[in-house]
C-alpha cells in the first residue's frame, strides 16, 4: 500500500485503526532541533477522536511513543520513529461489513485490490486513524517552520450551508485562525460555529452526515520555493493532501471560482514597496509557476460527507449474491472535516518544509 510520501523528507505511516498501533518513520529532519512535547501534545489532540458530540465517540489518547531520533527532546538526525496505541477498539461493529461492504467507504475497492484478508475494521490502513501520525510528524515540522518564522493555520471555510467569516489572502488574520483551531468547530466567527456545530449535531441524530471546506493560510514564506511543471508547489501539496482519506479537492487561491472571473478581476497587480515586491492581492494563493512568490500560500481543501452513516443504505452481500440493506453500526464522525483542520495543516508543513531543504536551508 503506498504509504509514503516526501523528497527530502521522507514520511512513511504504518499500522491500522484496529491493529495494536499505529505510527510513521520519518527521515530527514533536522539535526538538533529541540521539540516542544508539550505544544505537539496539545496540537495532536485537536485531531485526536471522542471529545465532543460533533465527533466519533471513539476515544484515543493519541500519545506518541517516541522509538527512535529523538534524544532529550531533541531531533538526533536518524530516522524519528514513533508510535501511537490503539486502545479503543469496537471491532465486532465491523463483522456485517465483512460481507457487505460500505457504500463510499474503501470497504469494496480494497477488497478488490488486495482479496478477502484486507483488515478494514475501522477502515484498517485506509482510515482516517491514520491521520494521529500525520499530525505527529507535522506538528513537528510546524514547530521546525514555525522558529524560521513561517506559520501556518487553517478553518472551516464551509459546511453545507454555513459560511465562516472570509479570511484575507493579503493579511491572514493567523492569530484569530490559531485561536479558533482549539474550537470544537475550527470557524473564526463564534455565531457561525455555533450554526455549524447545531447542523452537523442534527444530521448526525438522523443518521447522515456532512462535508466541509478546510482553508489553509502559510505566511512567511520566501518567494522562490518550488519548480515549475511537474514538481511545483501545487504538485507535492495536492499529492500529499489526497493521502488524507476522505479529500475530494484542492484548489489554490481563488480556486475555481477564480478561473471564472476575468483577467482584470483576477490578476494581483504588483507592488514594490520599500524595496520589497508584494501584490495588491492575493488570487494566485501566493504561487505561480509552481514557485512561491512571498504572498501567504492560500489553499483550500474539500473533505466528503461521512460515508459510514447510520441510515439504512442500499448495498449487496458477497455470500448470498444479491443485493441487501445495509445496516451500519459503530461510532462515525459525522463530519470528518471538523477534525481534519489539524491534519491540513500538519501535511502543509511537512510539504512546505520538504520544500525548503530543497534549498539546503541550514535549521540549527
Ligand atoms: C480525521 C478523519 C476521520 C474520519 N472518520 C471517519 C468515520 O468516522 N467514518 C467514515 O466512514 N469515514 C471516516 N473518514 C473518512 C474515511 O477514512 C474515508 O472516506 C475512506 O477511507 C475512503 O477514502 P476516500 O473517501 O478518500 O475515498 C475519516 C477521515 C479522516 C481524515
Ligand atoms: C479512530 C479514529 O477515527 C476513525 C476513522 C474511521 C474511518 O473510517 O476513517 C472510522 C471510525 O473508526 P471506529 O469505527 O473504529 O471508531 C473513526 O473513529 C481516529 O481518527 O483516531
Amino acid at each position: 500500500m503506498s504509504s509514503s510520501f516526501g523528497k527530502n523528507l521522507k514520511i512513511s505511516v504504518f499500522g491500522a485503526s484496529h491493529g495494536t498501533t499505529i505510527g510513521a518513520v520519518v527521515d530527514g529532519l533536522p539535526c538538533g532541533f529541540t521539540i516542544d512535547e508539550t505544544a505537539l501534545l496539545r496540537f495532536m489532540k485537536r485531531r485526536a477522536p471522542g471529545q465532543s458530540l460533533v465527533t466519533t465517540q471513539r476515544k484515543e489518547a493519541d500519545q506518541p511513543h517516541f522509538l527512535a531520533g529523538l534524544v532529550n527532546g531533541q531531533l538526533s538526525g536518524s530516522p524519528l520513529s514513533f508510535y501511537i496505541e490503539n486502545t479503543n477498539q469496537h471491532s465486532k461493529d465491523y463483522n456485517n461489513l465483512r460481507d457487505v461492504p460500505r457504500p463510499s467507504h474503501a470497504d469494496y475497492t480494497a477488497r478488490v485490490r488486495y482479496g478477502d484478508a484486507v483488515d478494514m475494521r475501522g477502515g484498517g490502513h485506509f482510515s482516517g486513524r491514520l491521520t494521529a501520525p500525520l499530525c505527529c510528524a507535522g506538528g513537528i515540522a510546524l514547530q521546525i517552520l514555525k522558529a524560521r518564522g513561517i506559520e501556518i493555520a487553517a478553518h472551516l471555510r464551509q459546511i453545507g450551508a454555513v459560511k465562516d467569516k472570509s479570511i484575507s489572502f493579503t493579511e491572514p488574520a493567523m492569530a484569530d485562525l490559531q485561536k479558533a483551531g482549539f474550537e470544537t468547530v475550527a470557524m473564526v466567527s463564534p455565531q457561525e460555529r455555533l450554526r455549524a456545530i447545531t447542523y452537523i449535531d442534527e444530521l448526525r441524530q438522523t443518521g447522515n452526515s456532512t462535508g466541509g471546506i478546510i482553508e489553509v493560510f502559510a505566511t512567511g514564506l520566501p518567494a522562490g520555493l518550488g519548480n515549475p511543471n511537474f514538481d511545483g508547489i501545487e504538485n507535492r501539496l495536492t499529492t500529499a493532501l489526497f493521502g488524507i482519506p476522505g479529500v475530494k479537492g484542492v484548489a489554490f487561491g481563488s480556486g475555481f471560482e477564480g478561473c471564472l472571473s476575468t483577467g482584470a478581476e483576477q490578476n494581483d497587480p504588483f507592488l514594490l514597496e520599500n524595496g520589497t515586491v508584494r501584490t495588491l492581492n492575493n488570487n494566485s494563493g501566493g504561487i505561480q509557476g509552481g514557485i512561491t512568490n512571498g504572498m501567504p500560500l492560500v489553499l483550500q481543501v474539500g473533505m466528503k460527507p461521512t460515508a459510514s452513516i447510520a441510515a439504512v443504505q442500499p448495498s449487496f452481500s458477497y455470500e448470498q449474491q444479491k443485493n441487501v440493506e445495509l445496516q451500519i453500526k459503530g461510532r462515525h464522525d459525522p463530519c470528518i472535516a471538523v477534525r481534519a483542520v489539524p491534519v491540513v495543516e500538519a501535511v502543509t508543513a511537512l510539504v512546505l518544509l520538504d520544500f525548503l531543504l530543497d534549498h539546503n536551508i541550514q535549521f540549527n
